[in-house]
């Protein structure tokens, strides 16, 4: 066995795919979905076929035979929440997967990778995925019993990202408390008390700063008196919280990178949009200290935006009196991925069965 690893994460625009032997990634490509493309399949089933033909056409482009694979690897979706770890993809997750009423590409990986491994009788898991639940009891009390807080972030990028920085200190993700924000198309700034998020803003449609494609936290009443005005459909309005708010909605782009050349280059709108959520992004790191009870042993910047940095200097200037700040720009998840499918392989892991961790 050559520890072949097939690894498959669709985001809002895209579906990356990798393939790894052991730790070695042989091919990686970012498969990347017009809006025009994905209008087209707006439908779940039909977006879904899509994307697997997608992953199918490029490991076929590749000469990847489907029989040399030995596991495929998934991003986990917007199941019911469960603790961290890896999970086998099985009927119950499927079923929780496609019932939800939670929106996000992440919901198609598990059944891309079931699809592909079934017929080839290997194993289809996933690993952290986005409902990685481990808030403390205090953290996840609202305000009204009715709407308790969740927990939806980058879990997987978040724990890679802890562990690889505690690594390079000499210590263990175990050992710190971190603050760390993803900041991408999505933003989650999290508090990770001894390898534990025990409080996170819920990054799809919850709470948070404002992102490239998302409003964040938003006056609740005002947001309310707008669904029953009878002036927006329900989607349009989950389209302001999801897709198209934040900065798209000032600024009609989800291309952070271009508004930062923008704002860099002389007072505009593009830096007062910058600036703002520079703010709110700062304002949700220096809130976790709470949590930390004020022991921070260090903030780490990751995600698409970290690139930047023009934003991540400005962050650095506001937060660092708390601790010090380090810089992963990107995010690690492929790698993640695949190194969590090796484990199984190698037997260091036995995937859980989602239906019997479920809170
Ligand atoms: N070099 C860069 N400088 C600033 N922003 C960047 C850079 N590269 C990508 N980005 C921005 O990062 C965002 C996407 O982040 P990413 O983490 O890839 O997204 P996602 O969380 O959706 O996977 C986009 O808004 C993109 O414009
Ligand atoms: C749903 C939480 C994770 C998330 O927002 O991912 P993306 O930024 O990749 O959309």
């Amino acid at each position: 066995m050559n520890n072949r690893i097939l690894v498959i994460n669709p985001g809002s625009t895209s579906t990356k795919v990798a393939v790894f032997e052991g730790d070695i990634e042989i091919v990686e490509k970012t498969l990347r979905h017009s809006s025009d493309e994905l209008s087209a399949y707006q439908e779940e089933e039909a977006q879904l076929n899509f994307r697997k033909e997608k992953v199918l056409g490029f490991l076929k482009e590749e000469g990847i035979a489907l029989e040399s694979l030995d596991i495929a690897m998934a991003r986990g979706g917007l199941s019911k929440p469960i603790p961290s770890g890896v999970y086998l993809v099985d009927d119950n997750l499927l079923h929780d997967l496609k019932e939800t009423p939670k929106k996000h590409a992440s919901n198609f990986a598990a059944k891309i990778a079931f699809d592909i491994a079934s017929p080839l009788k290997i194993k289809a898991c996933i690993a952290d995925p986005v409902v990685v639940d481990e808030l403390s009891d205090i953290a996840r009390m609202s305000g009204h019993p009715k709407f308790p807080k969740s927990s939806v972030f980058h879990a997987l990028n978040q724990k890679a990202i802890g562990r690889e920085h505690a690594s390079r200190e000499g210590a263990n993700y175990e050992d710190l408390n971190l603050i760390i924000a993803h900041l991408g198309g999505g933003i989650s700034v999290a508090a990770h008390a001894k390898g534990q998020v025990i409080d996170v803003n819920q990054a799809l449609d919850g709470s948070g700063p404002f992102s490239p494609e998302r409003s964040g936290s938003l006056p609740v009443g005002d947001i309310i008196r707008a669904a029953f005005s009878g002036a927006y459909t329900q989607q349009q309005m989950m389209e302001m919280l999801v897709g198209k708010g934040g900065m798209f909605a000032y600024l009609g782009t989800i291309d952070a990178k271009k508004v930062e050349e923008l704002a860099i280059e002389k007072p505009s709108k593009e830096r007062e949009v910058m600036e703002a959520m520079i703010y709110q992004i700062s304002k949700e790191i220096a809130s976790m200290v709470i949590p930390l009870e004020n022991k921070v042993d260090g903030i780490l910047l990751t995600g698409g935006l970290a690139y930047g940095k023009w934003l991540t200097d400005k962050i650095k200037n506001k937060v660092d009196y708390i601790a010090s700040v380090h810089v992963y720009p990107g995010e690690d998840e492929m790698k993640a991925l695949a190194m969590n499918g090796l484990r199984v392989l190698n037997g260091a892991t036995t995937p859980k069965l989602y239906g019997e961790t479920i809170f």
